[in-house]
This record gives structure tokens, C-alpha cells and sequence, in this order.
């Protein structure tokens, strides 16, 4: 089986480059959490993905399977370069385009999903004819941006993020773009801000598509009141449930740290979205993982 090797450092996270490359060295992981601590390490990303999950025992096997240096869980770097440079690139509107740069400068970069993920997004809510959307866990706004490029003009963002200072990095390029009347963005804690939300019967059932890309311990508080938020028929879209591959290897993988601090919250979110019957769902391998939910009931 051959591999690709990766060195990843905190604060240097690897980013993507258009025309860099294809394979290991050029290349943007998805992480989320500002307390996320990247030490160093180097990635091991097998090429061939046979469910064989024998190597983890390997001893040099060095950190995270399914973890190819790139946002997705594809067989190789240069698949996923290929997708972005066939299909991404040439489609991404120039305002998505310089906001994806201005972050790329910023530390933690590598919170911002990944620009195929966004187009699969804005794709998806367009198929849904959304209007009233949300997203849970902003940064600096890529994933924002492009929503409010999908939505009709007379659409509408409740954005919720603990932190303002990022979201306006991006803020005036979404004012350039000139969506920026259809963004809502609300400084503050996720669940007291949903909280809030439910105290008011308009809010009930009013959302077409809610995604949410944030703190995962809590994606299952956030279930539960996004299933009163959303309509039915309306999607909630939750953001890396595969969690870099992480959730079929051992527990003593030598994942970063944060990795296995939330693993166990994505591996119980998963099992719960998969029996909770109030919802059909579908989990993509875009990105780090994306598990779209329709509410039903
Ligand atoms: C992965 S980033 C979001 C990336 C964004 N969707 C994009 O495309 O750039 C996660 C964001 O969630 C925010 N966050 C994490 N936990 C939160 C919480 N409990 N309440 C509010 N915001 C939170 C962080 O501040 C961070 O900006």
C-alpha cells in the first residue's frame, strides 16, 4: 500500500493551492475549535482505503488514518486536486475567492470548510428552494458567504458565533458581494442563542436548511432544538461526522489531541442520528463528512 507523508505544524496549517501541486505537501486539513492545539506530527494517509484497519497496529504508522493532508477522505491528494481545480475553482464567484485567500492568512485557517463542501452546500440549497437558513459556527465566513450567494435576495442567515473578531475579517467582502442585507450575524454562545430562538412560536418550524459547523460536544443540544427550528421537509446539514477518519481507528491512535477529545461526541452523534426517527439522513464523505438530515416528523 503506498502512502503519502504530510508534516502538519500548530498555526502553519497546510492550505490549499489551486496551482500547487498535486499531493501531500499542499494541502488544507479541517480542524475546528479555536482551542484546538495542532502539535506537530506527520500524517500517514494510506492511498488505498479497503477498510483493512490492520495497519493501525503498525508502529509507524504516525498519526491519522483517512487523514490525506486535505479536507476529505478521498484515496489521494491528487483526486482531490483534481476536483477542485475540474470543478471548484473554475465555478467559485471571485468574492468566495478572495475571502478563501484572506483566511488562508489567518491563524486556524484550516476551520473553514473546504470550498468543495460549499459548493456541494450552496448546490443543496438552491435544490431546496431555501429561504430561511442558519449556520452554527461562522469564523471568518466562507461557509456563510457562500450561502448568501445561493440564496435568493430575499433570503435570510442567522449566523452564531462566540466570536466576532473573525467573522469580520470576512464581513466586507460579504458586503462587497453585496449579500450582505441577508446575513443576521449574532455574537454569543450557540445553545443560549437557540434557546432564545425557542421562546418565540415564529421561530418554530421556520427554517429551510440549518448547517451547523461548531463545537462538537454538542451537536446533540444542538439537534434537538434545531429539530424544533427547522420545518419539516428542511434539512439540517452537520459538519465533520467522519472526524478526519478518526472514528474507525483505534482509541490509542495517534491522532492530535483535540481529534481524540472529540471523537467520542461525533461517534455518539452518529449512532444517535442514525436511529433517531424524526429524520432521514445521508452521510456524505465531502469534506471531513457531512450528514444531511430531513426532518420527517
Ligand atoms: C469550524 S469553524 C466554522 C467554519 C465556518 N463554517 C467556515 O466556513 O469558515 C467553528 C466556529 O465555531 C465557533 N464556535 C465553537 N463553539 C462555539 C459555541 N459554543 N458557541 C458559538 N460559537 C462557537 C468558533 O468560534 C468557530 O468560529
Amino acid at each position: 500500500m503506498s502512502e503519502s507523508r504530510t508534516q502538519i505544524h500548530s498555526h502553519m496549517a497546510p492550505s490549499v493551492d489551486e496551482m500547487g501541486s498535486a499531493g501531500g505537501a499542499t494541502s488544507n486539513l479541517k480542524t475546528d475549535e479555536q482551542s484546538y492545539q495542532l502539535s506537530t506530527l506527520t500524517v500517514t494517509s494510506p492511498s488505498n482505503h479497503n477498510g483493512d484497519t490492520s495497519q493501525y497496529k503498525d508502529k509507524d504508522f504516525k498519526a491519522s488514518h483517512g487523514t490525506p493532508g486535505h479536507k476529505t477522505l478521498l484515496q489521494s491528494d491528487a483526486l482531490y486536486q483534481y476536483i477542485l481545480k475540474t470543478s471548484v475553482y473554475p465555478r467559485e464567484s471571485t468574492y468566495l475567492k478572495e475571502l478563501r485567500k484572506i483566511t488562508e492568512g489567518v491563524s486556524l485557517s484550516y476551520m473553514a470548510t473546504p470550498p468543495d463542501e460549499v459548493q456541494f452546500l450552496m448546490l443543496l440549497i438552491q435544490l431546496l428552494n431555501a429561504k430561511n437558513t442558519m449556520e452554527l459556527g461562522v469564523y471568518t465566513g466562507y461557509s456563510l458567504l457562500g450561502t448568501a450567494l445561493a440564496l435568493p435576495d430575499d433570503g435570510k442567515i442567522v449566523a452564531i458565533d462566540l466570536d466576532r473578531n473573525n467573522y469580520e475579517l470576512g464581513a466586507p467582502v460579504i458586503e462587497k458581494a453585496g449579500v450582505a442585507h441577508k446575513v443576521d450575524f449574532r455574537e454569543g454562545l450557540i445553545l443560549p442563542q437557540l434557546d432564545k430562538m425557542l421562546l418565540n412560536q415564529e421561530n418554530l418550524g421556520l427554517f429551510d436548511f440549518i448547517f451547523v459547523d461548531a463545537d462538537k460536544d454538542n451537536y446533540l443540544k444542538y439537534h434537538e432544538r434545531c429539530l424544533k427550528l427547522v420545518k419539516v421537509e428542511g434539512v439540517i446539514a452537520y459538519d465533520n461526522t467522519l472526524w478526519n477518519g478518526s472514528l474507525v481507528a483505534p482509541e490509542d491512535a495517534p491522532y492530535a489531541t483535540y481529534i481524540h477529545q472529540y471523537r467520542p461526541f461525533v461517534l455518539e452523534l452518529n449512532k444517535f442520528l442514525a436511529a433517531d426517527k424524526r429524520i432521514a439522513i445521508s452521510q456524505l464523505s465531502v469534506g471531513d463528512g457531512i450528514t444531511l438530515c430531513r426532518r420527517i416528523l
